[in-house]
């Protein structure tokens, strides 16, 4: 571990198949060198070397290079910190200077590698044709492929534009007093003054983890704006006047927009009332007028709310040239959206429109390249000009030990994750998965909770099986290996396949039997599903429907991108929650196992939490931060 905790190794892939795709046959010199060894792949060669020849540049170093920063591309970053490898015996060591993202030097059991010397190396490439003819670009220390140069300066530019404007117009004694009626007293005082901050800009990031109270203060936000809005155009005649504040409300998935749009509504909706309910649900003091002005408030994916263009997943038809009507634009999960998704929304945004970033920056960055939100927080953060709202309070979890559990995580303390652990507080345990005894109760409890599940479903129970299906999650952080999903997939559908008598799963020819929880894993807008939607298959007569959560079924046969969810993977959990949560970590080598992961994965518990996991592996996730290379938040900065 280098002393900024960034992974000290160079992530490698290895293969006995000589036929393997990552292979890149009839690569030479450096580029074979560094494709053996399983740090390139055909791929990144491929490029380095079509780009290459096309301008006539032989230095293979420079070669490499372009190789490395395609590579980093396709492993999240956005850039490559040349400085992070170096020659062997020189930065190639663990413990020096590794850049922020970049994978670092080679661990000390692997092969040394041929690097080129460190010194010049991003000058000879700054000074190839391949720089010249800007298919990369060398700038702030950093070597970047051009699209991402490109993008990161498009986000720093029409953030500074937008820091840099004027502040919205507000009625400043309206704006108080809708605060102090919405977020009254003490109990919402951090989300008033985070709402009020909000009000008064163009650009927040209003950030803070799972239950801060951040939808909650979106909706009184949006109250506070539309109250604002109706007193500007009171009386006003033509066109705009009378027309209400045109709100977007978007998510980078279709699960995340959807339950931005279900907390929103719920937040809104007047407190219960009648014997008992007083006190039971806290939520902003909202007036008939306020549910008025934001009636029929709706939320889409970020690409719908673009306007995807067919065939083109980077490009969109609200653009710099024809922008968003919307007078107030809240994406919310911002921590998904990737460097490419934010360049574009915020090149459509109208620069009078108010943008709110809604998000946890801890969380798993985008499947894409970039740590958008992360870098806005660092960046913008440090400008210390209010851009960043942070939500601090805990609202929802119901076990203190999984709070402090979690910020332990977030403090990279490991010493104090492990005391969490194993201090005896039910909420919170840690499994050795060498305890043989332990891990049979794990599977023997996965099983009993599985056929209990297929019970509810064969008796045509959709809501009691959805219940009990979402109450307990298992996370993994690998999709494959015997610490993988899959893996566990199978083993819990082989004992409830044992449990009933008969195969149940791949195993028996079909995937659909009643009781198989399911993970939708793409949008599907005919039928109104989105990717993260989860369900359970319920028996009714002679046919298999899937229950959604939400309400929805579908016979099993109208279903495509789907997964059996006895199982699922730490990435594919973000932006939701469960009762339970079993996180099952790798060994403390497996390059997945990050800070970042780690804190996903017990977030995602609302009152208990079970780690398996040697207390290394324990100690590794929390040191190791899955950082990515970019420049974004120093651009920010400067
Ligand atoms: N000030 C408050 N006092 C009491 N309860 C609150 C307060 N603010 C929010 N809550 C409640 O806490 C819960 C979580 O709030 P909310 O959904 O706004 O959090 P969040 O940060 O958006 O969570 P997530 O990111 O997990 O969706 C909700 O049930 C909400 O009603």
């Amino acid at each position: 571990m280098t002393t900024d905790g960034t992974d000290p190794r160079l992530e490698r892939w290895a293969t006995d198949d000589p036929h393997d795709a990552r292979r890149a046959l009839g690569a030479t010199g450096l580029l074979r060198a560094f494709n053996d060894a399983g740090v390139l792949t055909a791929a990144d060669v491929h490029v380095a070397r079509r780009t290459a020849d096309v301008v006539g540049e032989t230095d293979e170093s420079v070669r490499l290079a372009v190789a490395l920063a395609v590579r980093a591309v396709r492993q999240g970053s956005v850039c490559v910190d040349l400085t992070a490898f170096g020659a062997a015996g020189e930065a190639g060591r663990p413990g020096a200077p590794a850049a922020s993202g970049a994978p670092g030097p080679e661990a000390p059991d692997d092969p040394p590698l041929p690097w080129p010397d460190p010194d010049g190396w991003l000058e000879r490439v700054a000074a190839s044709p391949l720089a010249e003819r800007s298919v990369v670009r060398a700038d702030l220390g950093l070597l970047y492929l051009d699209r991402y140069w490109r993008e990161e300066c498009q986000v720093r530019d029409h953030l500074v534009a937008r820091l840099a404007g004027l502040p919205p117009a507000v009625d400043d004694t309206l704006l108080e007093r809708g605060a102090a009626r919405l977020f009254p007293g003490d109990a919402w005082a951090e989300q008033r003054a985070a709402a009020l901050a909000t009000a008064r800009r163009r650009t927040t990031v209003l950030t803070g983890g799972p239950g801060r109270g951040k939808t909650t203060t979106v909706a009184g936000l949006l109250a506070l704006l539309a109250e604002q809005h109706a007193e500007q155009h009171a009386g006003a005649r033509g066109p705009a006047g009378g027309q209400p504040l045109r709100i977007a409300l978007a998510a980078p998935t279709g699960k995340a927009a959807a339950r931005l749009q279900d907390a929103v509504v719920r937040a809104l909706e007047p407190p219960p009332s009648g014997p008992g309910a007083a006190g039971t649900v806290a939520r902003p003091g909202f007036t008939d007028d306020d549910r008025h002005r934001l009636a029929g408030l709706r939320a889409s994916t970020l690409h719908r709310l673009l306007g995807a263009v067919p065939g083109s997943s980077t490009r969109f038809r609200h653009d710099r040239s024809n922008r968003l009507p919307h007078d107030v634009v809240v994406v919310d999960e911002t921590s998904m959206v990737s460097l490419t998704l934010m360049a574009r929304l915020l090149e459509a945004v109208r620069p009078e429109a108010r943008l709110v970033l809604v998000g946890d920056p801890d969380q798993l960055a985008s499947v894409e390249a970039g740590a958008v939100l992360a870098d806005l927080v660092a960046g913008l953060g440090a400008r210390d000009d209010g851009a960043v709202a942070a939500l601090h309070t805990d609202h929802r979890s119901e076990s203190t030990a999984i709070t402090g559990l979690a910020a332990a995580v977030q403090a990279g303390d490991d010493g104090a994750v492990l005391a969490a652990l194993t201090a005896g507080d039910t909420a919170v345990e840690l499994v050795h998965p060498d305890d043989a005894d332990a891990v049979t109760a794990l599977q023997d409890e996965l099983a009993r909770h599985a056929l209990e599940v297929r019970r509810l479903a064969l008796a045509g129970d959709a809501d009691g099986a959805l219940e009990l299906a979402g109450r307990h999650r298992l996370l993994c952080a690998h999709r494959e290996g015997p610490w993988g999903a899959a893996s566990w997939n199978r083993q819990v559908e082989r004992r409830l396949g044992e449990a009933a008598g008969t195969v149940l799963g791949a195993a028996a020819g079909t995937p659909w039997y009643a009781g198989r929880p399911v993970l939708v894993t793409a949008n599907d807008y005919a039928l109104g599903l989105f990717n993260g939607d989860t369900g359970v298959v319920v028996a009714e007569g002679d046919t298999l429907r899937a229950h959604i959560e939400g309400g929805a079924s579908y016979a099993v046969a109208r279903l495509g991108d789907v997964e059996t969810l006895h199982a699922m993977t730490v990435h594919k959990s973000q932006g939701g929650q469960a009762e339970t949560v079993t996180v099952l970590l790798p060994d403390e080598t497996s390059p997945l196992l990050t800070r970042e992961l780690f804190y996903t994965a017990v977030t995602r518990a609302r009152r208990r939490v079970r780690v398996v996991g040697t207390p290394e592996a324990v100690a590794a996730a929390v040191r190791r931060r899955a950082r990515r290379a970019s420049g974004l938040a120093r651009r920010l900065t400067s």
